[in-house]
């Protein structure tokens, strides 16, 4: 029987010629990612289960990417950053994104900034790969056609010391979107819709196989913004097979070699769904979940606080690109708080130019706040004083990922999940506002 694409990269990465939903299989990691958050207590298992003295499975896979809680007074955030870099230091480890002067992050040559978008950009993302990573939107990987998936710090730690993790072989379910991409919907408006179809447990420990006319058009970032979300339907993973444009980007980034895998046309899928992309619509997700959908028309009369343009699902240089393109030449109506991934998605604000004028210039001559140093920010709440985080009862528009009670900080803000089109427009009226009333 046929293969999915999941399970041809899980069948490689096992040494077996055929696997199937269910099966319990050894996989060895390509790569293994940790983070600020979790380092400290993945090293910790690590330590404890392996020795004081024990040496990482591989000094060249392991990568560490300080990203949430950076620019911060809260001495323990900081202090899991001097744990990774202490650890980086003794184990030899080559890719470490440290940063030590948290005044001015453009000091921190190594840093990069949010985990997921870092991996893509430094070439660590490659078709039929294994990754592991202690986050669980670990998954965004997927879109470069390799299994990609967020563990715990107990399954990172067993990585870490050898290499390998006991997995289950997901189901697949498969998503075709074709039809004609309509200019006012983005990646985010294809996720939310699927999540609010399938709801925030209809996918659980399956993988999602995302395919069609419309992602085959579509770029790496916008596959990135699919990928990254199917955790928040409880997949397991998620893929899109690799093409000219997956080559295109990873090559531009490494050298190393790779072998491209793709599902048989006979595999066998669990669940199947086909979406023609010119009949959808804008969406948001309402608080207090992922999958509470609604058209954005139909959610018009909500006003608003702030918008928040930012993190590995919506703060990527393409989610700015769209962010400006709506924006340009206006004004906003309520404070607008722009947080780029990465330092390159920074760089790329201040370079990348619509009609003469960078994207940074349109966001400040409309009102908006300064770009922020990048990082996750106030996407996921934070220390008190991280930048973007939302102190108050508000109503917040954000092109992030989760939305559930007290995810940007305050347990009764209102967090509406939107694509940066969306986005954009609500912050040029204060109220929920669809992309197509300004273009
Ligand atoms: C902090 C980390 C464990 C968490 C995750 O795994 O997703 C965070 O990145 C998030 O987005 O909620």
């Amino acid at each position: 029987m046929g293969m999915t694409l999941t399970e041809k990269i899980l069948a490689k990465a096992s040494g077996k010629i055929n696997v199937s939903p269910g099966e319990n299989i050894w996989v060895n990691a390509d790569l293994l990612m940790t983070h600020d958050v979790c380092g400290p207590g993945t090293i910790g298992v690590f330590k404890r289960e392996f020795g004081e003295d024990a040496k990482v499975w591989d000094k060249e896979k392991l990568v560490l990417i300080p990203d949430h809680y950076i620019f911060t007074k809260d001495a323990r955030a900081n202090r899991n950053i001097d744990i990774l870099r202490e650890f980086a230091r003794e184990q030899g480890i080559k890719y470490f994104y440290d940063i030590t002067d948290l005044s001015d992050f453009k000091a921190n040559p190594d840093y990069k900034g949010v985990c997921h978008i870092a991996l893509a950009q430094e070439g660590h993302t490659r078709p039929g790969e294994v990754l592991f990573g202690t986050d669980s939107h670990t998954c965004n990987a997927g879109a470069f056609g390799q299994f990609a998936t967020g563990i715990g710090n107990t399954d990172a730690a067993f990585v870490m010391g050898t290499g390998k993790l006991l997995l289950k072989i997901p189901a697949s379910m498969k998503f075709v979107f074709d039809g004609e991409m309509p200019p006012y919907l983005l990646a985010k408006d294809l996720i939310l819709q699927v999540i609010g179809d399938i709801g925030v447990n209809g996918a659980t420990y399956r993988a999602l196989q995302i395919e069609g006319d419309a992602i085959a058009k579509m770029t790496m970032e916008e596959r990135m913004t699919i990928c990254n979300m199917a955790i928040e339907a409880g997949g397991k993973n998620a893929t899109i097979a690799p093409d000219q444009t997956t080559f295109d980007y990873v090559r531009s980034r490494t050298d190393k070699p790779f072998e491209s895998l793709y599902a048989d046309a006979d595999a066998e899928y669990y669940y199947v769904k086909h979406y023609d992309v010119s009949k959808l619509e804008p969406v948001v997700a309402k608080p207090h979940s992922p999958d509470n959908r609604a058209l954005v028309r139909d959610v018009q009369d909500v006003k608003i606080d702030r918008v928040y343009i930012g993190s590995c699902t919506g703060g990527k240089t393409e989610d700015f690109y769209h962010a400006a393109q709506l924006i340009k030449g206006q004004q906003v109506k309520v404070p607008t708080y722009l947080v780029p991934a990465t330092q390159k998605v920074y760089n790329d604000l201040f370079s990348l130019k619509i009609d003469g004028l960078t994207l940074s210039e349109i966001f400040l001559q409309a009102g908006c706040i300064e770009p922020a140093s990048p990082s996750c920010a106030g996407c996921l709440g934070g220390p008190q004083d991280t930048f973007g985080r939302v102190n108050e009862a508000e109503v917040c528009v954000s092109t992030t990922n989760r939305n559930f009670p007290g995810r940007m900080g305050n347990k009764q803000a209102q967090i509406y999940l939107a694509s940066p089109y969306t986005a954009a427009a609500s912050a040029l009226t204060g109220h929920i506002t669809d992309p197509r009333d300004f273009m």
